[in-house]
C-alpha cells in the first residue's frame, strides 16, 4: 500500500513506541527513535512529515527537541504533537508556547491519536500548499516576485559577506503592447507562459534563479559571476526565446517574439539593500531596448 505520510516517533519508552508504531503503521511510514539525538539524526537525513514526541525523556527532554525543530529552517514547519505521561498544565502550556500544535496525555485512545494525526497532516497539506502558491506566479507557474525577493534578500546577503559577485538582471518581452494589440490578450497570455518556461529552463542551466517581475518583465538572479559568464547566460536567454519563433507581426525589428535585457553586476559595491539594484537594472534595460545588442550592463 502507498503511505501517505512519514511519520517520526520519539520516545525513551520501547513499549511507547510499539503502542504507537502499531497504532499507525497501517496508513503511514513510521519511523522510531528512543532519543532526541537520534531524532536529530533521522531528521537531517528524511522527509519527515509530524512528529509525535515524547517530552519526558530519561536521556534527553523532549522540549529541546521541540524547541530546535521550530528554530530550524528545516523543520520549522513539520507539526509536532507530544504525547506525554505529564498531565501538569506548566507543561502542556510550555509545550504549546514552543510550537507543539497538539498535546496528548496518557494513557490514551489509539483512535484519538489516529484521529488527531490525520488532522494534524490535512492541515500541514494546506499549509505546504498555500505556501507554494503564495510563491509561484497565477498566469506563468513560475516563482513570482514574492519569491524573487525572498530569494534575492538571501543571496544578496551572502554575496556582501564572501564579496562574490552576484548579478541580477531584468529581461523585458520587445514591443509587447503591440503584441497583445495584434494577436490578442489571450495569445499575449500563451506567449508569456511560453516565454517564461524558456526563460527558466535556460537560466536553470546556469544554475540561476528566474521569476517573473511584474507583466511583461522577468528577473533573473545568478551568483558568482564574471562578465564573460553573464554574456554567455545572456545570449543563451536571447538565443532561446529567439528559438520558440514565435511570430510578432508588429514588431519593427524582428519577425518573431524578442527579448531586451538590463543586467546589474555587483562586484564591489553591493549598495545598501538587495532591491537597490531594481533601479539599476531599469535603466539598464531601458538603454537596451535602443541598442542593436538589446543588452545593457551595468557593472559596480
Ligand atoms: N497578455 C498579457 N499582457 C500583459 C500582461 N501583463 C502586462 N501586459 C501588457 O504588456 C504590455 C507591456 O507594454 P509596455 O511595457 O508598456 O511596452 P511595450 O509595448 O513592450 O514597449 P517597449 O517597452 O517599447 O518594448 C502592456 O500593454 C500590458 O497591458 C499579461 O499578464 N498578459
Amino acid at each position: 500500500m502507498n503511505k501517505s505520510a512519514q511519520i517520526l516517533v520519539v520516545d525513551d519508552d520501547p513499549l511507547n513506541r510499539l503502542v504507537l508504531e502499531n497504532t499507525l503503521n497501517d496508513d503511514y511510514d513510521i519511523v522510531v527513535c528512543g532519543s532526541c539525538e537520534e531524532a536529530q539524526s533521522v531528521l537531517s537525513k528524511k522527509n519527515v512529515d509530524l512528529i509525535l514526541l515524547d517530552i519526558l525523556m530519561g536521556n534527553g527532554s523532549g522540549f529541546e527537541l521541540l524547541e530546535k525543530c521550530k528554530t530550524c529552517i528545516h523543520s520549522y514547519n513539520i507539526p509536532i504533537i507530544i504525547v506525554s505521561q505529564s498531565h501538569s498544565f506548566q507543561d502542556e502550556a510550555k509545550a504549546l508556547e514552543l510550537g507543539a500544535v497538539d498535546y496528548v496525555t496518557k494513557p490514551y485512545s489509539p483512535a484519538i491519536i489516529k484521529a488527531r494525526v490525520k488532522i494534524h497532516l490535512t492541515i500541514k497539506k494546506k499549509n505546504d500548499l498555500l505556501g507554494r502558491l503564495a510563491n509561484i506566479d497565477g498566469l506563468t507557474e513560475i516563482p513570482n516576485r514574492r519569491a524573487l525577493e525572498e530569494n534575492l534578500s538571501v543571496l544578496w546577503q551572502q554575496a556582501v559577506q564572501s564579496q562574490q559577485a552576484l548579478a541580477f538582471l531584468l529581461i523585458s518581452i520587445d514591443y509587447f503592447k503591440s503584441y497583445n494589440d495584434k494577436h490578442g490578450y489571450a495569445q499575449g497570455d500563451g506567449c508569456l507562459v511560453k516565454v517564461a518556461n524558456q526563460l527558466e529552463h535556460t537560466v536553470n542551466e546556469f544554475g540561476g534563479f528566474v521569476a517573473r517581475f511584474d507583466g511583461v518583465r522577468f528577473a533573473v538572479v545568478l551568483t558568482k559571476q564574471s562578465e564573460p559568464q553573464l554574456m554567455q547566460c545572456t545570449s543563451a536567454l536571447h538565443l532561446a526565446v529567439e528559438q520558440l519563433e514565435i511570430p510578432h507581426q508588429a514588431s519593427p525589428i524582428s519577425a518573431f517574439i524578442s527579448l531586451s535585457i538590463g543586467g546589474v553586476l555587483l562586484k564591489d559595491h553591493f549598495g545598501d539593500k538587495p532591491s537597490d539594484v531594481y533601479e539599476l537594472a531599469d535603466s539598464a534595460l531601458l538603454k537596451a531596448g535602443q541598442v542593436q545588442s538589446k543588452f545593457e550592463l551595468v557593472v559596480r
